[in-house]
């Protein structure tokens, strides 16, 4: 069965409040248009990782810091968050959100672009979530699978997001409507990786779990 939208509308009613840290940032991001991790896959993001239970976080594509912030929230103990951005307006803002939280010292912001930083990590990671340019998550996965420790999940978002820009002029984006075609790649590539199984889930606008064998 499909879930159509009055559906999604019901379950989402069901959830719990966020922490009002949350809800204040997910207001700012709406406000300044800048884009979150939708709320029909923060829940799956939450579930798995309060069933992982990673000690090593990494983030690729910080923002202004929300879902780092929404992960931090999820984990205990002595589990840390590296986070990864490169847009100079938005790290300001995410630090200034990590320090509102009181968790500059669970969470690390790394500057730059992801490619570049991430080379000059050791890890492992035991859990990765991958939320940056769409079209440049196959240019990122040698490295992020270099990161992932055994038995680590990887988490990407946005995976079925409708396809590349044929139209863009100042806010106005038209995309082609089918799947981003560096987003196939990357699906085949998950896909048909030896040591890595993935499954591709219809939640939000598509998200991906892999486990690494
Ligand atoms: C969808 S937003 C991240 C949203 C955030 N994870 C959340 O849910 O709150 C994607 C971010 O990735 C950043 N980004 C895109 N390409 C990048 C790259 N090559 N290196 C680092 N950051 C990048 C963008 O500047 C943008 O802020
Ligand atoms: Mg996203």
């Amino acid at each position: 069965m499909i879930v159509d939208e009055r559906m999604l509308d019901y379950i989402l009613s069901l959830d719990r409040d966020e922490s009002p840290l949350v809800r204040t940032i997910e207001q700012e991001a709406v406000r300044d248009y800048v884009p979150i991790i939708r709320k029909e896959s923060r829940n799956l993001l939450k579930v798995l990782l309060k069933i992982k239970k990673p000690g090593a976080v990494l983030e690729v594509g910080t923002a202004i810091g929300f879902s780092a912030v929404l992960m931090a929230e999820c984990l205990t103990g002595d589990s840390h968050i590296t986070t990864i951005e490169k847009y100079e307006k938005r790290i300001p803002i995410a630090r200034r959100n990590f320090q509102r939280a009181g968790m500059e010292e669970k969470i690390t912001l790394l500057e730059g672009d992801a490619a570049e930083v991430m080379k000059g990590l050791d890890g492992p990671y035991d859990f990765i979530f991958m939320d940056a340019a769409k079209g440049q998550y196959i240019r990122f996965l040698p490295e992020v699978l270099r990161l992932l420790a055994p038995g680590g999940l990887l988490v990407s978002d946005n995976v079925l997001q409708d396809g590349d820009v044929v139209e863009s002029r100042y806010a106005v984006v038209r995309r082609n409507r089918t799947i981003h075609s560096r987003m196939r790649e990357y699906l085949w590539t998950l896909k048909h990786m030896d040591g890595l199984e993935t499954m591709v889930l219809p939640i939000g606008d598509g998200m991906t779990v892999s486990v690494k064998e």
